[in-house]
């Protein structure tokens, strides 16, 4: 299903995304914090300084289903179009999971259009990121494994709580699964080809002094710290004359977008064969008996 049929779904009667994401702010966008309410996406923006904190609000840890990914897609697609907007910043609304990745339900005992609908949907949300206009800030403040670590790392940059018990990265491997090319591409950029192929091998989740060792994270911070470090560095990026910058950063990402937009078929098409696969059926349900295990 595309977004447009996607969000039409969402906004059916007794939907409880219905009149919210897509309502105005509660004070009618007047200077000062502003919220806008949706079921798992959270919006405070700050039109004085410009900039809107986005918060991830999907418990019980933040993973991405695809009603999660359609949301935060028609939030940010708001955004966008809203000129008073020139910086997100993405965080947990609560602090200890910042996302646990995409959803993994979404993945197991389904058929190959939902499948395919998901992938999309997975593809769509990561275009609108890494190609977005606005400057883009992520506050870590919670742990952040696989595609919560992809989302991060579409920003331009990422602050990460100093916490032990928070780790961040690509750990598809672990599971027995594997991330795809355009996962790949996007810490390439960011950390190096020789640290991509360990750490996604390995399938490694990287504590905030090796993360920040790495590049994974331009910052490390105290904990209660996160929000506000990661508001002020946006005051830099947003220092900058915003043409100058958008410039900027299509020339250094337009090769990785190119690469998934010339074969998005394809990896939707690959995506649904490889998880359609029985073993890797069964590992992911493994892997899911594993964490509800813990908790019966
Ligand atoms: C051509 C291309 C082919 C490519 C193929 C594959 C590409 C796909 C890429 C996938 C990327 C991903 O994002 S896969 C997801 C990876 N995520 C993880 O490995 C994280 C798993 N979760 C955890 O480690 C922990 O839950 C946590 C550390 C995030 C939090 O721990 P905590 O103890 O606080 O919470 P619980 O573990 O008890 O979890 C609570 C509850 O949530 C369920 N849960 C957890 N994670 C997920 C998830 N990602 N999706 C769905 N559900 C999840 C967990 O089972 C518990 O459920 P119950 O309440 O029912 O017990």
């Amino acid at each position: 299903m595309a977004l447009v049929a996607r969000v039409r779904a969402l906004l059916l009667p007794g939907s409880r995304l219905r009149g919210a994401t897509l309502g105005r702010a509660a004070n009618g966008g007047g200077a000062g914090a502003r919220r806008a309410l949706s079921h798992r996406v959270l919006v405070e923006a700050d039109p004085a300084a410009g900039v809107a904190v986005v918060k991830f609000r999907n418990p019980p840890v933040n993973s991405l289903s695809l009603e999660m990914l359609t949301e935060l897609g028609i939030c940010l697609e708001k955004l966008e179009n809203d000129k008073t907007v020139r910086g997100i910043v993405l965080t947990a609304d609560r602090p200890g999971i910042f996302s646990a990745g995409l959803d993994l339900t979404e993945m197991c005992g389904r058929n190959p259009a939902h499948y395919a609908e998901f992938w999309k949907a997975v593809q769509e949300l990561w275009l609108r990121l890494y190609q977005s206009n606005m400057a883009l800030g992520a506050a870590i403040n919670g742990t952040c494994p696989a595609g919560g670590c992809l989302l991060s790392l579409t920003c331009d940059y990422r602050i990460l709580a100093d916490n032990p018990k928070y780790t961040i990265g690509l750990n598809e491997t672990q599971l027995g699964i594997f991330a795809p090319f355009w996962f790949k591409d996007t810490m390439v950029n960011t950390i190096g080809h020789r640290a991509t192929e360990r750490a996604l091998q390995l399938g490694l989740l990287f504590t905030p002094a090796e993360a920040l060792q790495v590049g994974l994270v331009d910052q490390v911070v105290p904990e209660d710290q996160v929000q506000s470090t990661a508001l002020s560095v946006m005051s830099q990026w947003l220092a900058i004359p915003d043409h100058a910058r958008q410039l900027t950063k299509t020339m250094m990402r337009k090769a990785t977008v190119d690469q998934l937009l010339k074969h998005r078929e394809a990896d939707i098409q690959n995506f649904v064969s490889f998880i359609s696969r029985d073993s890797i059926q069964k590992v992911l349900q493994v892997y899911l008996q594993k964490l509800r295990k813990k908790n019966h």
